[in-house]
């Protein structure tokens, strides 16, 4: 907790980036502090057109009712980056930090492209003095290379660079803003970190505000993905053993979350974890270990997406052996295709490498998902199918062609089909109407459920083979 409240009043404040995170955590500043105005800005013309409709970009429960509540007020959505940027006096960061695909930490080293074009940007067109925040979720040491670049700024400017990642998660985003577990803030002038504390300040407890050095908060984001994820990847990795041994890893997880030094939360098998940030986010610090010489501390945590690559591999095995080693020709219900419940995002979603696996297999596959749209499910399957040369072959081609169908609800994918794979939380699923939608299909009619979402003693009771994950 800091002494010495700010005497500098932000007023204006510019994000660049109107992504899953700029969007939802600059409408809650909006919403929390009717004296700043927030303007996000993109180069992505279509990003910002969604914004300013109806219908926004990323669905997140309770988010647009914010957006309308304070849009054309205080919140604002616009391309217009270099005005915005020169008018701010606070400038957020919160552009995408995607693992590198090319050159030195190809598939392991976070691309900081878009971090230093942003910089750039700054440096260019700022007048005054400025506070840069990191928002993005960026490798230990970052800020030196920031401020490296605005120091050469030629304008006159000045600048004060903070971290301040970013610890929502999706489909609780307008939740976990309201009612941070804490907001960190990591800088070097205590002016600066006072201006950003004084923002939060209007909704945060000040107890929950943490001020560190700005290596401290850079790495401490990445170090919470890797903890968390780890925490998928151990319970993953029992739920093996479970299937093995007869016990339940529900039961196992209950058992060891009632011990207070270990707790109850992330201890939910699944299918495996996705998600845009954990697997990247491990990458990179995978990179950063192996980069300061620590090849033992990189193989421990790489360890944790080895296992989550297992796990999604175990589930379309555990598939294809159940159904008498071959799902060729067979129609199986995707239920789910987000990479978890309550938001429209896919990426790195289990459910892309268990259609691919299936498809594979010549299976023939319909994928429902109540938030995600066609054209994104059939953009990701194309992808994760593309070779080297993001090229795909006929054969590949085809089965995409033919072998996928889109429907409109979990009944119409369960129609006919061998199989359901579950394979995403939603609520919906639970409430289905399970007798008409095992008469509609092929007997023995299978469950295969990657979320352990579904009464296991009830289905099997209506007759559905059932399998889950870890029993
Ligand atoms: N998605 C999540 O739930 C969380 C993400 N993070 C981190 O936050 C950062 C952003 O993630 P997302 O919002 O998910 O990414 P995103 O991909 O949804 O959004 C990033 C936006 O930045 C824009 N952009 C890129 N370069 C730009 C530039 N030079 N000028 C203006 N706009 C530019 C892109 O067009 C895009 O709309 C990443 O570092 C991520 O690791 C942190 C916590 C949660
Ligand atoms: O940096 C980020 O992007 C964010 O990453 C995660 O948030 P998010 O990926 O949105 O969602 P989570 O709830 O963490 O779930 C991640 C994946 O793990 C899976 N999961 C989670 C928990 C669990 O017990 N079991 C499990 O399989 C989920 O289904 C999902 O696929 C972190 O929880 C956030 O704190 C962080 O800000």
């Amino acid at each position: 907790m800091l002494k010495n409240p700010s005497p500098i009043a932000v007023k204006k404040i510019c994000c660049i980036g109107a992504g899953y995170v700029g969007g939802p955590t600059m409408a809650m500043i909006a919403k929390q502090c009717p004296h700043i105005q927030v303007t996000v800005v993109d180069i992505n013309q279509q990003r910002i057109d969604e914004w300013n409709s109806e219908e926004l970009p990323i669905y997140e429960p309770g988010l647009h009712e914010i957006v309308s509540e304070c849009r054309g007020k205080n919140l604002t959505f616009t391309t217009d980056v270099d005005e915005t940027i020169r008018d701010a006096d606070m400038v957020f960061i919160s552009v995408n930090t995607p693992t590198k695909t090319f050159g030195v930490g190809a598939g392991r080293a976070a691309n900081l492209e878009f971090v230093e074009k942003c910089a750039r940007k700054i440096a260019e067109v700022s007048i005054g003095h400025k506070i840069v925040v990191e928002k993005s979720t960026l490798p230990v040491r970052t800020a030196e290379a920031v401020k490296t670049i605005l120091s050469n700024s030629t304008t006159g400017a000045s600048f004060d660079v903070l971290s301040n990642p970013e610890f929502l998660a999706e489909g609780t985003a307008v939740e976990d803003l309201i009612s941070p577990d804490r907001v960190l803030i990591g800088g070097e002038n205590e002016t600066a970190i006072n201006a950003l504390v004084e923002v939060y300040a209007n909704w945060v407890p000040r107890e929950r505000l943490l001020t560190t050095n700005l290596w401290s908060s850079e790495l401490s984001k990445l170090t919470a993905n890797a903890f968390l994820a780890q925490r998928v990847s151990s319970i993953n990795a029992i739920s093996a053993l479970c299937e093995a041994t007869g016990a339940d890893v529900d039961e196992v997880s209950t058992a060891i979350g009632t011990d207070s030094r270990i707790g109850p939360k992330f201890l939910k098998a699944s299918v495996g974890f996705g998600g845009s940030c954990f697997q990247k986010d491990i990458l990179n610090l995978v990179y950063l270990c192996e980069y300061f010489g620590l090849p033992e501390v990189a193989q421990y945590w790489e360890q944790v997406v080895t296992m989550n690559d297992h796990q999604k591999q175990r589930f379309v095995n555990r598939m294809v052996r159940t159904m008498f080693n071959t799902v060729s020709d067979k129609r199986i219900a995707i239920w789910g295709f987000a990479f978890k419940k309550d938001t429209n995002d896919i990426r790195e979603s289990a459910a892309i490498y268990v259609c691919r696996d299936l498809l594979m297999e010549k299976a023939k596959l319909a994928i429902y998902d109540p938030q995600v749209k066609p054209e994104q499910m059939r953009a990701a399957l194309e992808s994760v199918m593309q070779d080297e040369n993001g090229e795909l072959n006929a054969m590949k081609r085809e089965l995409l062609d033919n072998n996928v169908q889109y429907c409109d609800n979990g009944a119409a994918a369960a129609d006919d089909a061998h199989a359901i794979a579950v394979l995403t939380e939603w609520d919906e699923f639970k409430d289905c109407d399970f007798e008409a939608i095992r008469d509609s299909m092929k007997q023995p009619a299978f469950v295969f459920d990657g979320r352990n979402l579904l009464k296991h003693a009830d289905l099997c009771d209506k007759g559905f083979t059932y399998f889950g994950i870890g029993f």
